[in-house]
């Protein structure tokens, strides 16, 4: 569904990702691991195509991509959650939500029934400003927004960093949710090595910028995660 082949990403002239290969079947959930600054936002800037120069190859689907831009990355169904959220505060829910719309390559600008089901609250508050939400509801309406454009491949990058407990369960439940039950291939890039482990299919870990390892969750070790995580 998703592969990268011996890619570099370059912000200016430094190559923060070096000879980065993998590759994620449809279906599958991707845990993008590793201690801060290794690269794992950028990976994910890389998929769509917004860092300053790549070379290799970025599959999808079995065409690369790597010449496409963002706007036709999200059309071909790649849907991005960055970190940070980036919700519009004086959008309404449903205006921050139909923003993914204009992604759907059929023109359709709506909001998928899908999106109702994974968030009541956000159905039931369509009219809120996105400012006047909770650091996790906006976590949820970023989510939405990405669901807006019918996506084959969602991007996570740590959805449930600086959330209250309450609400990271919930978002942890959604994840699994898209992919297990609509087949939603996910990438998640996450600290938290429990939930990695439990969501996962496959892991990346990624060190200095370098593919550590990868491979099966199961071969995940506690080692691995000592060795390229810890402090
Ligand atoms: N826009 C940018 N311009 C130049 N360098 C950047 C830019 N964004 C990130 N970098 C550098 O690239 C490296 C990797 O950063 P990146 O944000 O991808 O790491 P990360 O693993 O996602 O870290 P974190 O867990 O802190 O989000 C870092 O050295 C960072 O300083």
């Amino acid at each position: 569904m998703l592969d990268m082949t011996d890619v570099y990403s370059f912000y200016g002239s430094s190559p923060v990702l070096q000879n980065v290969s993998f590759a994620v079947p449809r279906g599958s959930l991707l845990s993008v691991l590793g201690r801060n600054g290794v690269g794992k936002t950028t990976l994910m800037r890389t998929v769509m195509g917004l860092t300053d120069r790549v070379t290799g190859r970025i599959g999808l689907g079995g065409s690369d991509i790597r010449g496409e831009p963002t706007h036709r990355r999200a059309g071909l169904g790649i849907g991005y959650v960055p970190q940070g959220r980036g919700i519009v505060g004086k959008f309404t829910i449903r205006e921050n939500i139909l923003m993914g719309s204009f992604a759907r390559p059929d023109g359709k600008r709506e909001i998928p029934p899908l999106v109702f089901e994974m968030f009541p609250y956000l159905r039931d508050n369509l009219n809120r400003k996105g400012g006047d939400l909770s650091g996790g509801q906006q976590q949820q309406l970023a989510i939405a927004r990405a669901l807006a454009a019918n996506p084959q491949v969602l991007l996570l990058d740590e959805p449930t960093e600086g959330i209250q407990p309450n609400i990271v369960e919930q978002i942890q439940t959604v994840i699994m949710t898209l992919n297990r039950q609509y087949g939603i291939t996910v990438v998640l890039v996450e600290q938290n090595v429990r939930f990695a482990r439990q969501a996962s299919n496959l892991f990346l870990m990624l060190d200095k910028g370098r593919v550590a390892a990868h491979g099966p969750t199961e071969s995940l070790t506690d080692d691995l995660v000592h060795r390229h995580m810890a402090v």
